[in-house]
Formats: C-alpha cells, sequence, structure tokens
C-alpha cells in the first residue's frame, strides 16, 4: 500500500472567525498523525478540508491514494441489519474478507441488529468496520474513540497500527491520545489565528 497526504500552508476560516493558519504536514505511507486542541480549535474543520469536504480559507492539500473518513455520521442504512447494510458496502468496495473487521471489532453478534438500535459504541463499531472493508489507505478519524468502551478503544489503536504498518496513512483528530507507535501530534493551538 503506497500513499502520501499533504497539507501546505492551511487556515481555516469558520463563519467570521479564522481558527488555524501556518498549518502544513506531509504523512507518508505508514505515518500516524494525532490531531490535538482543545474543543472548537478546529479539528473537525480540519479533518474535513483534508477529505475535500471544506474548502480551505487558505493553502492546499494534495494526496495519493483514496481516502476513508469516519465521522460522527454513521454512512449506513439506519433500516437495514448490520450485516445486510455492511454487506451492501461489501460489494461496492470489492472487499475480500468482511470477516476479518468483524471479528477485529467484535460485530458477529450484532449482525442481525437493525443499524438504528445501535448504541452510539456500536454504531461507532460499525463505522470502523466499514472503513476497515473500503480497503482505503489513507484513513481520515474524527474522534474514533468516542463512545468506546477500554476493549474497543485497545482494538482501534490495534488497527490503526496495523494498517499503517501495512503502509497506510491514518490521521486522527482525538482529545484522547491513542497508543500508537511513532505517532506525530499536531497541536492545533500552536497554529490558532
Ligand atoms: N458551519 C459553520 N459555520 C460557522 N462556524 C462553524 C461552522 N462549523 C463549525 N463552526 C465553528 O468552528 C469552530 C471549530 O469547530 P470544529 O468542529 O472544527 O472544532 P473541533 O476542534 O473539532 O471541536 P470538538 O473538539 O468540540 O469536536 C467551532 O467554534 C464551531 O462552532
Amino acid at each position: 500500500m503506497q500513499a502520501r497526504l499533504a497539507a501546505s500552508d492551511l487556515a481555516c476560516r469558520r463563519g467570521e472567525r479564522l481558527l488555524f493558519r501556518a498549518l502544513s504536514f506531509e504523512a507518508i505511507s505508514g505515518s500516524a498523525i494525532h490531531i490535538a486542541g482543545a474543543n472548537g480549535i478546529g479539528k473537525s474543520s480540519l479533518i474535513r478540508i483534508l477529505a475535500g469536504l471544506l474548502r480551505p480559507f487558505a493553502g492546499t492539500v494534495e494526496s495519493d491514494g483514496a481516502m476513508g473518513l469516519v465521522d460522527e455520521r454513521l454512512a449506513l442504512d439506519q433500516n437495514l441489519s448490520l450485516g445486510k447494510a455492511l454487506a451492501f458496502y461489501e460489494k461496492l468496495d470489492g472487499c475480500r474478507d468482511p470477516g476479518r473487521a468483524f471479528d477485529l471489532l467484535q460485530l458477529g453478534p450484532l449482525m442481525d441488529v437493525p443499524v438504528r438500535y445501535l448504541s452510539t459504541g456500536q454504531k461507532k463499531r460499525a463505522a470502523l468496520a466499514r472503513l476497515l472493508n473500503g480497503n482505503c489507505p489513507i484513513w481520515l478519524l474524527d474522534e474514533p474513540l468516542n463512545g468506546l468502551d477500554a476493549q474497543a478503544v485497545a482494538s482501534v489503536e490495534t488497527l490503526v497500527a496495523q494498517h499503517c504498518d501495512t503502509g497506510g496513512i491514518a490521521v486522527v483528530a482525538s482529545h484522547q491520545a491513542m497508543a500508537l507507535p511513532d505517532v506525530r501530534t499536531i497541536d492545533l493551538a500552536e497554529y490558532a489565528a
């Protein structure tokens, strides 16, 4: 898996407020980046800029490799069982080993439960399973640990570490520290406008 993600001189404005400026970084295959900072500083905004969902006020983003985004929105059909909802994307994404995500995220017992009945932590694990099945080299994770219990936090840390080990890139916006080998932390406070 080969990938690259580079941000150059990024600035972000929301409404009338300039949130951050002069932010540059480059992530190559195998890199993990933790975006840290207080509530409202602009972590989610940065993730959305990197994903191409929000236009930066200044600067550019260059990427080489498909991106997968996990944020607070669960892009799974609420009315299907979890198994069927995930299967829809497995076909689209050409996923060859969906069982791996079920096992790693302990989703097996929830396969017949309608997506709308899943708890906060279960929904987060479902979103991560979809990400895993998508096989994208660049992961953009906005608060991936929200709502997860200790066991699930450890599973996500393992997943991200394995992803980077196999040449993927992970950019993680989180209040919580993540136990990731060789993670680089970008503290958005240092770029506050
Ligand atoms: N569409 C919008 N228009 C104007 N301001 C916005 C808009 N969306 C977000 N904001 C503001 O931008 C700021 C940054 O929001 P963002 O969600 O990026 O912060 P965050 O660091 O991810 O926060 P948290 O830790 O609470 O998730 C906040 O003050 C928020 O109110």
